[in-house]
């Protein structure tokens, strides 16, 4: 397999400042040698150079940083459809959760063109599927699902090339447990398919992991781009104190770790972003080291328990 960084070091989507130094903590956390003892050959394109942060306030639509932002996710666009064209895995390394409005618009623009399916693995403490009318801060992190869904700032919506860049059914949001109650009703809206933190506690993360992945195994899976959306304020904040807007609750270091290892068993995952990571926010990089560890379970670091992609019953 061969993968590509792509560092995305913008927080224009953000209130706090320092996501923006995410791409350099995964660094510095040896995250291409921890592929590349995988097996994975892995290439760096280094940072993409985009917008400073104003930190201004909000706009008359009450929205903050919206240029920037839409700078950053074209970018963010035309780096990811480059990587995907050569039939490279992109891994954006982020950067905070907007950048997703621009990367699931290339993947959604390149299954379009190859006859793929597409089916978007979001975890997140977060549903992130405010609007602009909806949003209680003005952040566009928060707005990365809805612009996708073709309900964002338009601009933002379209940059696919269509709009709605996929349809709401392709998402599948799991770890949530800090939901607006505009984004309540967003999701009913939508019909998102969410499993929040009641249902990983009632259900257990190996059944919600099995009905998120459903479809996706055997010959039915084969035409299947699977992205995986990586908000890292998704795991508990005592294990992952590195990031912005953190809630308690959060899945534990065994359940991410179950959730990473039943992606990787359906062998299906053609992308990744890793976003919200804030290193001024982090404890001697721990976060960032968790990451790491994290990924290389999602691209098959085996175990003794290791399992075939069969349907666990
Ligand atoms: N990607 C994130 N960390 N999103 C946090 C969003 C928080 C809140 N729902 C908002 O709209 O501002
Ligand atoms: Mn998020």
């Amino acid at each position: 397999m061969q993968a590509t960084l792509i560092g995305i070091p913008t927080d224009v989507g953000a209130s706090r400042l320092g996501a923006a130094m995410g791409p350099d903590a995964l660094r510095v956390a040896q995250l291409a040698p921890a592929l590349q003892q995988l097996g994975v050959a892995v290439n760096d394109l280094g940072n993409l150079a985009g917008p400073v942060n104003p930190r201004g306030g909000r706009d008359a639509q009450g929205l903050r940083n919206l240029a920037e932002c839409l700078h950053w996710n074209q970018i963010a666009h035309d780096a990811v459809l480059q990587v995907l064209q050569q039939s490279r895995l992109p891994i954006m390394l982020g950067g905070d959760h907007t950048l997703a409005t621009g990367s699931i618009s290339a993947i959604a623009r390149h299954c379009r063109a190859t006859g793929k399916r597409l089916r978007v693995l979001w975890l997140d403490a977060h549903s992130d599927c405010n609007t602009p009318e909806s949003s209680p801060s003005g952040n566009l992190h928060g707005m990365p699902v809805s612009s996708l869904c073709g309900l964002g700032p338009a601009e933002l919506a379209s940059l696919s090339g269509t709009t709605p860049a996929l349809p709401a059914s392709a998402f599948c949001q799991i770890g949530l447990r800090s939901v607006d109650a505009s984004e309540k009703l967003m999701i009913r809206a939508l019909g998102l398919e969410v499993y929040d933190m009641r249902a990983i506690d009632e259900l257990g993360m190996r059944e919600v992991m099995r009905r998120a992945l459903d479809g996706l195994l055997g010959t039915e899976g084969e035409d299947t781009h699977l992205h995986l959306s990586f908000d890292v304020d998704f795991l508990d904040p005592d294990i992952a104190p590195g990031t912005g807007t953190p809630v308690r609750g959060g899945p534990t270091y065994r359940e991410a770790q179950l959730c990473m290892e039943m992606i990787a068993d359906t062998g299906r995952l053609a992308s990744l972003d890793i976003v919200e990571l804030n290193p001024a926010l982090d404890l001697r990089n721990q976060t960032a080291e968790l990451v790491v560890d994290l990924v290389q379970s999602l691209f098959g670091q085996s175990t003794l328990m290791r399992r075939d992609a069969s349907p666990a019953t």
